[in-house]
């Protein structure tokens, strides 16, 4: 951020100029050395550098009064000067040879080990600095001299203003640095960065230490930490060093000398977008800033950066620390190709069912969280399994455990699924989830909590835990959050962080930050810094705006390179199935103690003996009933973590009508786009509908009835379909399933099934995946489908489960049995179920749902299940 200089600036370095030709005239008649035309003030040593500019300069043939400057781009690699040669005499040479070697003598006699000659005042007032100027400065040896002489003095009120942080009264910023404060407060120090010490510890090919020439000095130290530009002088070009691929930018406007330091490193190339540009000296205002780009070697920054420091007119802001640290081999050239190759991981201690489970991306993704010693933000697209690979990472780990898994309360419990899936040697009595405030968190080996609740037991912490997965990381985008207060302090602390999310940033990058945070607490702890160079800082009126974006090239390299892994769902298809099914268990603890009652009471009457084959089959369909109004508010919450996480379209599939209504009233009074489809929608309406869904941006959900849209339509434009309710017959599933699953799918399609244990589900899910089983011998079905519940626990062990699933069976494999229960249900009295059982659904999540009247219209469309369309 640069100020125009105040008319009292002005004048003071007016003053401070005369003074400082006096005392120069001085120095001359004291016959000390003279540094003829230079504005080498900050050369206290004249010193010849065998590879200094000059050299080029005289052995370019740009020299020889051509007319125009043409910049190709160049293979990075070359060494070749073609691409910067002057094709007339209006080149950057200057307009004639005298001026042109006036300038490059001067460059000449620079030494190219400036920073021990620099004096140590260097550091100039931040404001100072004029904008970019639209053409070359013109500055005189004299006014060189003198400015160099002046920083000393300019810095006195550097200091003061220029700690945004301490300025600033914008609120949030401040609460982010008060937070800051207390969780390096609370939390004691972060912990060390192994991996960046280490790199920092690797010596460079030149024998030194990395630290020793890349770590800004103490001045650009102090520019760090304030976010504010290095200046060196009034009247200096600004510009910034951008990481780019292997490579470096650079922003800056026209200075002389500075191409003379680009044109000395072999591999400068020219405005890479634009390939090649001609143009002349006159034109070279009206050029565009955005084309005023150099790139270079990484390993060539040192070097330009310390031969930059030798222009007085020249500032350029360094490179991020971080950026330095974390490339800090490719700066040094200790490493040739910019990303090391991942080792593969020694894994033999982990269960072998999970490592054999593991596709050869999900494996790479292990061994590159291993190589960052167990701290990332693993950022797989949705779907690819990233469960598979946090459990396979803590389980590398488990030494260090107990393991804390903080995640949406909607799937907590399909964590607790997955944990006694994939490591079947970890005993199903050591996993602890957390189900309400007075819960232990640590009563557990594996605890899983919500992140809600996690902020209520933040007292538990303690001890911390030394290794958590926090699954949909970007819940903790909002540092102003219970949530993220109560979960960054523990990450910090923690020895292993396994974020995971599928949409870390969903719309700007100030929102990466927590994260970046949680996973390396040493890369940028003061939020400013990361806000200044890549959130597109703006101060306003009120304070810091913090909502835009900048290099985000920069900051995907930076975190490619040490946080985060991210594949798409198109990188790795080739080893996705076609459908990946998952099973969600949804909280159990969402069903009130009256529909528990009316369950269990629907469940003994299903198996007693008195009862007559009616009554029975009348138990089951309260049963049904009973199960679908007991998940509403985990459908809901489900949903509702979806949208929140990101998912834009997908499809839910409900059974009853109470589920239909209470899904549709509660997207529309959340305001999202949405359709429904059930039967009494009109032939008419459902292609319309359908066409809509399928053309509409952004997030959208199609509320369809399993019976009454499962054939027919197409919703190609999702890839992902939730069953809020199961279905006996899987036939009729699959049929839905595969309205995403169709012709115009070009991605592997998601389908996540909802389960609630202590429901109908319990008998139902085993009996779907007997039948597909038959189906799948018989060469009739996918397999996989019961596979992926394999560990499901769902073999009763107690006879009374047993005996409703043998009757479970039966109604629904005997011929005709459908029929039967469809017509149980139509001559089944809703009134009377009402009264008795006066369930309570939490009427937050069902606002505006005709409960009351709908309440036991059990199937949505009789004739579309009996006759499907
Ligand atoms: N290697 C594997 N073998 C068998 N099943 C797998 C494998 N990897 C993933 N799956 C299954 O794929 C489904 C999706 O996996 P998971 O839920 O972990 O994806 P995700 O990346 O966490 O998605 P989201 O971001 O939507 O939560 C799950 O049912 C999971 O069990």
């Amino acid at each position: 951020m640069s100020l125009p200089l105040t008319e009292e600036q002005r004048k003071k370095i007016e003053e401070n100029r005369q003074k400082a030709l006096a005392r120069r005239a001085e120095k001359l008649l004291a016959g000390q050395h003279q540094n003829t035309v230079s504005g080498s003030s900050i050369a206290a040593k004249p010193s010849r550098s065998k590879q200094g500019p000059s050299t080029h300069l005289h052995q370019d043939p740009s020299k020889s009064g051509s007319h125009g400057v043409v910049f190709k781009q160049q293979n990075p690699r070359s060494s070749s000067d073609g691409d910067q040669r002057p094709q007339n005499s209006h080149s950057f040479q200057l307009s004639t040879s005298e001026q042109a070697k006036g300038t490059w003598q001067r460059q000449e006699e620079m030494p190219t080990a400036c920073p021990s000659h620099r004096p140590p005042n260097q550091v100039t007032l931040a404001g100072i600095s004029p904008p970019l100027a639209n053409s070359p400065p013109v500055v005189s040896s004299e006014q060189l001299w003198v400015y160099g002489l002046e920083q000393g003095q300019i810095q006195a009120s550097h200091k003061t203003k220029s700690t945004p942080f301490v300025n600033t009264t914008h609120e949030p910023l401040a609460r982010a640095k008060n937070f800051q404060e207390t969780t390096a407060s609370s939390s004691g120090q972060p912990p060390r960065d192994p991996e960046l010490e280490a790199r920092m510890a690797r010596p460079s090919t030149s024998g030194q230490n990395v630290s020793g020439s890349v770590m800004p000095r103490p001045e650009e130290r102090l520019q760090q930490k304030s976010g504010t530009p290095l200046h060196k002088a009034a009247g200096s070009q600004q510009g910034t060093c951008i990481k780019i691929g292997d490579r470096f930018q650079v922003k800056i406007g026209y200075s002389e000398e500075l191409i003379a330091v680009f044109k000395s490193l072999p591999s400068r190339r020219y405005d890479p977008a634009t390939k090649t540009w001609n143009f002349s000296m006159t034109d070279y205002g009206a050029l565009n800033v955005k084309t005023r780009k150099w790139n270079f070697l990484l390993e060539e920054y040192s070097k330009l950066m310390e031969r930059v420091r030798c222009l007085p007119q020249v500032q350029l802001d360094p490179l991020p620390k971080t950026l330095t640290l974390a490339f800090a081999a490719q700066l040094q050239k200790t490493s040739l190709c910019p990303v090391a190759d991942i080792p593969e991981a020694d894994l033999s201690k982990v269960d072998s069912k999970l490592v054999s489970s593991l596709l050869p991306f999900q494996r790479a993704g292990v061994n590159f969280a291993i190589a960052k010693r167990g701290r990332l933000l693993l950022a797989d697209d949705m779907g690819l399994g990233k469960t598979i690979q946090a459990i396979c990472i803590a389980a590398y780990y488990r030494k260090e455990w107990p393991l804390l898994v903080v995640v949406p309360s909607s799937v907590r419990f399909t964590w607790e699924q997955a944990f006694r899936q994939w490591l079947p040697s970890l005993s199903p009595d050591h996993i602890n989830v957390v189900v309400t405030g007075k819960d232990r968190l640590t009563a557990g080996l594996v605890n899983i909590v919500s992140f809600d609740l996690l902020s209520k037991l933040e007292k538990q912490l303690k001890p911390p835990f030394r290794v958590v997965i926090i699954d949909e990381s970007h819940f903790l985008k909002n540092i102003k959050t219970a949530r993220c207060r109560a979960a960054v302090p523990l990450l910090k602390v923690a020895k292993r962080v396994i974020l995971l999310s599928g949409t870390p940033a969903m719309s700007r990058p100030a929102e990466l930050y927590t994260q970046i945070l949680a996973v390396r607490p040493t890369f940028f702890p003061q939020f400013h810094a990361f806000g200044l160079r890549y959130c597109g800082a703006k101060r306003l009126p009120w304070g810091w705006d913090y909502s835009g974006s900048s290099n985000l090239g920069e900051l995907k390299l930076l975190l490619e390179e040490t946080v985060m892994l991210r594949r798409l769902k198109g990188d790795v298809l080739c080893q996705l199935p076609a459908k990946q099914r998952k099973m969600v268990v949804v909280a159990p603890g969402r069903i009130s103690a009256r529909t528990r009652a009316a369950l269990d009471a629907a469940a003994k009457e299903m198996t007693t003996k008195e009862s007559t084959k009616q009554q029975q089959k009348e138990a089951l369909i309260l049963f049904f009933n009973r199960t679908a109004e007991a998940k509403i508010p985990s459908v809901i919450e489900y949903i509702l973590d979806l949208l929140e996480s990101g998912r834009e379209k997908f499809l839910v599939f409900a059974h009853h009508k109470v589920v239909l209504d209470a899904v549709t009233n509660e997207l529309e009074r959340k305001r999202v786009k949405r359709i429904r489809i059930d039967g009494s929608t009109s032939s008419a309406d459902r292609e319309d509908l359908c066409q809509q869904f399928q053309l509409s941006e952004g997030p959208a959900v199609a509320v369809l009835s399993i019976t009454a849209a499962n054939m027919g339509l197409t919703f190609s434009s999702a890839d992902l379909v939730v069953f809020a309710e199961l279905f006996w017959n899987p036939g009729v599933l699959m049929q839905a399933e595969d309205r995403v699953h169709r012709i115009g799918q070009s991605s592997s399609v998601g389908i996540h099934y909802l389960v609630a244990r202590g429901t109908a589900d319990d008998y139902l899910w085993p009996l779907i995946q007997e039948k597909i089983k038959v189906l799948g011998e018989a060469g009739l079905s996918e397999t996989n489908f019961s596979e992926m519940t394999e560990a499901a626990d769902y073999f009763y062990k107690d006879p009374k489960q047993q005996r409703i699933y043998d009757f479970f069976q039966k109604s629904f494999e005997e011929d005709g049995s459908d029929m039967e229960l469809l017509e149980a249900a139509e001559s089944f009295d809703p009134g009377s179920g009402s009264q008795d059982t006066g369930d309570t659904l939490d009427e937050s999540t069902l606002t505006g749902s005709p409960l009351k009247k709908s309440r036991f219209e059990f199937f949505d469309n009789w004739d579309s299940f009996t006759s499907p369309l």
